[in-house]
């Protein structure tokens, strides 16, 4: 009843709350993540438009899913070439790209948000997508560390959004923290749970708590690998060796930086500065400021802590 009273306050009609079968998807920001969601939701039978700023990020976007469908192929259909490639066809088909985000929300079930990590940005898109989108549209945001509320504030939606955060790379990582804020409906979170188990993906239920699961625990790890180096107290290649000979972990914590991107990681820890000034935990890093500012930011510059070719 209470939940009813809720959606009659906010004026919505009763279609716009019961549970949404996701079939159009649109994601905006086609960079790492955006063309890795894209992928699974296009190999999963789902129509995708893929949003970014230009022409030429769009194109780079469709290179890397060809790219990684590629790798994906050679494992699936080791045996039938033929089939794989007519399975990359297919895929490939599922996908179309837009830089005009107002138009691509018009017909979608679902609208994920990939774009840089910045709460004013993320909420300034939100709000003016929330204009153009179907009343039943659900709005997802797959940061990595700003709060679903603070994004969703900006909307009228409240009880039609959540948080759906990927991991990196997204086509082999098979996790996703679906994220419910105090507002948004039991429908919405339960196709949100859904659509991530229709990917092929594993959901587990979070909380809009600082760093969700994955990165409360994650990014107090990542932070002390570089302090320990900003000491002086073990190169970067032995940290990193450290860690992976000796927990098991498939990449250092330089090596996993650089992947991540060194921008994105800047991005969280101004952000939770800002949030909490006094934590000695988010003081800023001289080498993480000064790579960036080189614009090194990892693999997808071609440099980062480490060089690559
Ligand atoms: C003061 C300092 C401050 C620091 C602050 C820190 C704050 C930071 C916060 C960061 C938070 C942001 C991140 C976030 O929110 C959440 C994340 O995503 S965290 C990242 C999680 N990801 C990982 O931990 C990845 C770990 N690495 C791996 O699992 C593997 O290394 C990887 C799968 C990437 C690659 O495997 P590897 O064996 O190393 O290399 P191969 O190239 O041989 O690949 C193996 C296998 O996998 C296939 N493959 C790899 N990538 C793709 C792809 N993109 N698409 C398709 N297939 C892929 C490849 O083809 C291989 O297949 P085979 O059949 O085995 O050949
Ligand atoms: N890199 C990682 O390992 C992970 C990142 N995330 C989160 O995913 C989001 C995206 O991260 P990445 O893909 O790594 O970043 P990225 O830098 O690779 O891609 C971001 C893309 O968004 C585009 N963009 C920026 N503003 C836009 C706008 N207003 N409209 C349309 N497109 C816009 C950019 O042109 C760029 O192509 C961030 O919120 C990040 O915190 C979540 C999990 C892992």
């Amino acid at each position: 009843m209470a939940f009813f009273a809720h959606q009659i306050r906010r004026g919505f009609s009763s279609s716009a709350v019961r549970n949404v079968v996701i079939k159009q998807v649109t994601i905006i920001g086609g960079g790492q993540m955006g063309a890795g969601i894209a992928q699974v939701a296009a190999s999963t039978g789902h129509s995708v438009t893929l949003v970014d700023t230009s022409d030429d990020i769009l194109k780079k976007s469709i290179k890397t899913i060809e790219g990684s469908l590629k790798r994906v192929v050679k494992k699936k259909f080791a045996d039938k070439p033929e089939a794989g490639e007519e399975f990359i066809q297919k895929v490939l088909k599922n996908v179309s790209t837009s830089t005009d985000a107002g138009s691509a929300v018009k017909s979608s079930d679902l609208v994920l948000e990939a774009i840089v990590e910045n709460l004013k940005i993320k909420q300034d898109l939100f709000s003016r997508l929330d204009k153009l989108a179907p009343a039943h549209t659900i709005f997802a945001s797959n940061t990595s560390s700003l709060p679903i509320s603070d994004i969703s504030s900006t909307t009228n939606r409240l009880d039609r959004f959540g948080g759906l955060h990927f991991f990196n790379p997204v086509p082999m990582m098979k996790l996703v923290e679906v994220i419910g804020t105090s507002s948004t409906s039991q429908e919405t979170f339960d196709s949100l749970l859904n659509f991530s188990k229709v990917l092929g993906k594993t959901p587990v239920s979070c909380k809009d708590t600082p760093g969700f699961i994955v990165n409360r625990l994650f990014v107090p790890y990542l932070y002390e690998a570089v302090r320990l180096y900003e000491r002086g107290h073990g190169s970067k290649e032995d940290i990193d060796i450290a860690m992976k000979l000796g927990v098991g972990y498939p990449m250092g914590p330089f090596e996993l930086s650089d992947y991540i991107g060194l921008d994105t990681i800047k991005f969280i820890m101004d952000g939770w500065r800002e949030m909490d000034p006094d934590n000695t935990l988010f003081a800023p890093s001289e080498l993480m400021d000064k790579l960036v500012a080189e614009g090194k930011l990892g693999k997808k510059t071609g440099e980062g802590f480490y060089k690559y070719k």
